[in-house]
């Protein structure tokens, strides 16, 4: 049936299209039966505290068990199942032999429901809200730069000479080794907008790239390296920086803290690594873990109330109308 248009002179209860607004969500990834869904409960039970105004999206892979799911959904997550996704078959050695599965994170391009999504690691926890990330300008890739300091860049050339992109001019970059390596970021963190074509290119190109020691890492650095643009370090403290580069950190300013140094997944805490007794450090632990056992925290289903059933009930009708595409016009007999 054609709407109704308005005559002129008469009252019209305009009922409008509901007007759909950009869909974000934050965004993580969770492979394994192992403990990892610890982290995963904290972050969404972290971007709760601080009240984020949007949800968590969980991409797990298919050995993610059912039970870690449910305990993901009753913290208020979206669990969403991936293909894992598997690099060309190579001989690298990768820092951490578990990297191989990171790549499966380059199926969240694939959402393109959601207009820009910030993708945060299970062992990362947010302190602060950084919602206002998502009202960055699109068209670039927003993420934090990595430190190279650690045993882990040790097969590097910049860990060989001491250089680091955190302190350029401590050891400067030898004219005989050619350009320094161009900016490079954590991948434990980032800003980006789902899409097919992205996605398509990424998998692609994933197809004939030889892997390297930071995996997925690496690849993201030098797929987006002409629209990466380097965020605050507020925005993903990469642990190592405390020691590596403590003149960089306004710690009472760090919004996110990412988890990745060896030994301080905090769910995983001995203190028996390196740098793993530094108060700094046992701090960061506690606050971790307030906030994983705060039960306050824990997600609350939203009850309708009696009079909201209504209105709830009206949504399927509003959105049939909406579906009907124009602008629905229910015309009154005029007031005069
Ligand atoms: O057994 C694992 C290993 C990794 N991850 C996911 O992959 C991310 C990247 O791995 P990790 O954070 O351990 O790397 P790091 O940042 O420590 O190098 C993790 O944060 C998790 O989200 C997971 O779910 N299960
Ligand atoms: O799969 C490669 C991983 O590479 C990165 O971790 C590294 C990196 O931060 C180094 O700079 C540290 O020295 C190291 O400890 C840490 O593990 C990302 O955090 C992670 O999400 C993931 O991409
Ligand atoms: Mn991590």
């Amino acid at each position: 049936m054609a709407p109704e248009v308005v005559q002129p002179g008469a009252k019209s209860t305009v009922v409008a299209k509901p007007v759909t607004l950009p869909k974000r969500a934050y965004i993580t990834f969770l492979a394994g039966n192992g403990d990892y869904v610890k982290g995963v409960v904290g972050l969404a039970k972290g971007l709760r505290k601080v009240k984020s105004a949007y949800p968590l999206v969980v991409a797990v892979l298919p050995d993610v068990p059912e039970e870690h799911r449910r305990i993901l959904e009753n913290q208020g997550c979206i669990v969403r199942e991936i293909e894992p996704v598997y690099p060309p078959e190579n001989q690298t050695q990768f820092a951490m032999a578990y990297y191989v599965i990171n790549y499966s994170k380059l199926r969240i391009w694939e959402y393109v429901e959601y207009s820009k999504m910030i993708y945060l690691d299970g062992d990362i926890q947010v302190y602060d809200n950084i919602d206002h990330l998502f009202d960055l300008p699109d068209g670039h890739f927003y993420a934090v730069m990595d430190c190279f300091c650690e045993k882990t860049w040790s097969h590097t050339p910049q860990y060989k000479i001491g250089y680091c992109q955190q302190c350029p001019d401590k050891v400067k970059w030898p004219g005989e080794m050619g350009q320094p390596p161009s900016l490079y970021f954590n991948a434990g963190m980032f800003v980006f907008e789902p899409s097919l074509t992205a996605y398509e290119n990424l998998l692609k190109t994933l197809k004939i790239t030889t892997p390297t020691a930071f995996a997925e890492q690496d690849f993201l650095n030098m797929f987006f390296k002409d629209i990466f643009k380097p965020i605050a370090l507020a925005y993903n403290l990469v642990l190592a920086m405390l020691w590596r580069h403590p003149e960089n950190v306004e710690l009472d300013k760090v919004k996110v803290v990412h988890y990745c140094a060896a030994g301080s997944k905090p769910w995983r805490y001995t203190g028996k690594e390196d740098n793993m007794q530094r108060e700094d450090i046992k701090m960061l632990m506690e606050k971790w873990w307030d906030i994983y056992n705060d039960e306050s925290l824990d997600y609350k289903k939203p009850t309708i109330a009696e009079g909201e059933a209504e209105a709830v009930n009206l949504q399927p009708f509003l959105g049939a109308l909406s579906e009907a595409g124009a602008v629905q016009y229910v015309t009154a007999p005029s007031a005069a």
